[in-house]
């Protein structure tokens, strides 16, 4: 009989390494018990009982990576649809090392935006405040807030979009658009973010990108990826190539801050000239760090979600040739109407595009630009059967309402005639429509945004045709990304 004998000096190390291995899942299992038990909330006995579901994930990276994981379209992130079904629109989480309290309903979003600087007070995550700087207008309240939001209406608020930016939007679209007829292939998310950066940066800073050194725009390229990182602040990683860019740019915006303020008497052109007066005047509170970051944000606000904006509207309605045909229709009635077809679009033809500003809406309803916002209750609120103690952070996700079935039928499919009849929300926000988010906060560029699409779409649908070369793919992660790029081929209308 052959026996099978094993040398113990053999067994021993496996059997320790096995033992070694069930004791630390053990101790894992534990830990992590202990972490999603543990709460960063100070309620006890029932109250706590009535603290919205959720756990804490692992520690110290929380649910961070199930929350990058990527829809296959622009459906609902897997982070948002897995919650939804186990713990309903309101539930806990901890992401970047911060334990939030998410909301995906239509009534608590609302309540946040509505009772603003009441019950709740603005709060963004360190990575961003550190992006943006301390002193950038996402960190001020009250009647300063106000004063700065003043200040930039002045640049992208109605009246100056009629006289100014309606007029600067179109040169700048005619001539980006004759400059790609020749190319083979034209990346648009690209192209566009350069031709956004020119319109804005133009009246912010006087920038011409034609005689600069025209690469400013892309040091904010990194700044999308680094938002939500981690804040390491260490070579490689993606928060520390952001804050290269960010350090980049303030450098530039700081060398023309000092050169403007030490030149005798200039007369005011742009955005800067007007913070410089402010700064001048003793009664506001306006100093150069605030006047710096809210250049910085400006920038970078106009010109990421406006070209994102842009290039899913072009793919959408390539996808859709129906509602491309009554786009274009609109726009060469428009034309027709005109005693010269090429003059500019004045102010009321901009204003009559109503199926366009369908196709927007219904665009920005789809594609969900900015999928979060953040907040911190300043109270203990009480709502919906759960408490939201005093000084849980928030995050509100108005994506989940915004492909709600019970609110949009079909709300995948790229329908801009649902909005045919319906009141758009003219403020810009509504319960159901927050993509430019609501209330104290509602986004400063939202109608400077609106026209910019407009006036691009006008110039490329009536002079311009397009093939798709490659790309086109749209992916929420949570945010909108275009992962092959949009590669087309620009002729001009046979
Ligand atoms: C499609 C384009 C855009 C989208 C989807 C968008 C979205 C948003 C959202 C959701 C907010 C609210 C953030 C919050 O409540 O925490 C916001 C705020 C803001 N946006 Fe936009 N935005 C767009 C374009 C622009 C443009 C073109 C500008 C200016 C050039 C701009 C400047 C700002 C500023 C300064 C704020 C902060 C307002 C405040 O704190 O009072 N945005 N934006």
């Amino acid at each position: 009989m052959v026996t099978l004998s094993v040398p113990v000096a053999v067994v021993m190390p496996w059997l320790a390494l096995l033992l070694i291995s069930v004791l630390a899942a053990r101790l894992i299992h534990l830990l992590l018990m202990r972490w999603n038990s543990s709460s960063p909330y100070k309620v006890a006995g029932a109250a706590a009982a009535r603290l919205p579901p959720g756990s804490r994930g692992f520690p110290v990276i929380g649910d961070t990576l199930e929350f990058f994981s990527q829809s296959p379209s622009l459906e609902l992130v897997p982070f948002f649809k897995r919650r939804l079904e186990r713990y309903g629109p309101i539930f806990r989480t901890s992401l970047f090392g911060e334990d939030l309290i998410v909301s995906m309903d239509k009534e608590l979003n609302n309540l946040v935006f509505q009772r603003e600087e009441k019950l709740f007070q603005i709060w963004y995550p360190e990575s961003v405040m550190r992006i943006f700087g301390a002193d950038s207008i996402i960190s001020k309240l009250g009647s300063f807030h106000r004063h700065m939001r003043s200040l930039v209406l002045r640049l992208f608020g109605p009246e100056n979009l009629r006289l100014v930016m309606l007029h600067d939007a179109q040169r700048t679209v005619q001539t980006s658009l004759l400059s790609w007829l020749n190319q083979p292939s034209v990346e648009l998310k690209e192209a566009t973010a350069s031709m956004i950066f020119s319109i804005t940066s133009k009246r912010l800073i006087s920038y011409d990108s034609s005689n600069s050194d025209g690469n400013l725009w892309k040091q904010y390229d990194a700044l999308f990826q680094g938002m939500l990182a981690f804040p390491l602040y260490i070579p490689g990683t993606a928060f520390y190539k952001c804050m290269q860019g960010r350090k980049y740019v303030m450098k530039i915006l700081r060398k023309m801050l000092d050169e403007r303020m030490r030149a005798p008497h200039r007369e005011s052109v742009d955005f800067l000239d007007l913070l410089i007066d402010d700064l001048k005047e003793e009664k506001h509170l306006m100093n150069e760090k605030i006047a710096l970051d809210l250049l910085f944000l400006l920038l970078f606000a106009g010109f990421e979600t406006t070209s994102s904006a842009i290039t899913a509207t072009v793919k959408l309605l390539t996808d859709n040739p129906k509602a491309l045909q009554e786009l274009t229709e609109e726009h060469e009635n428009i034309r027709k109407r005109r005693v010269d077809p090429d003059s500019e679009i004045t102010w009321e033809e901009y204003k009559s595009m109503k199926f366009t500003s369908h196709v927007i809406h219904e665009a920005l309803r789809l594609i969900n630009i900015a999928p979060i916002m953040f907040r911190k209750a300043t109270e203990d609120v009480h709502v919906k059967g759960y408490i939201i103690p005093k000084g849980s952070k928030i995050m509100i996700n108005p994506s989940t309402v915004h492909l709600d079935p019970t609110i949009y039928q079909d709300p995948n499919a790229f329908n801009p005639w649902r909005w045919k009849g319906t009141a758009e929300p003219v403020s810009g926000a509504s319960k159901e429509f927050m993509a430019f988010g609501g209330g104290l906060r509602l986004c400063v560029g939202s109608d400077f945004a609106k026209l910019q699409v407009a006036i691009f779409l006008h110039c490329l649908v009536t002079k311009y045709r397009w093939n798709v070369i490659k790309g086109g793919t749209m992916v929420l992660s949570p945010g909108l990304q275009f992962p092959g790029g949009f590669h087309i081929q620009l002729l001009p209308k046979a």
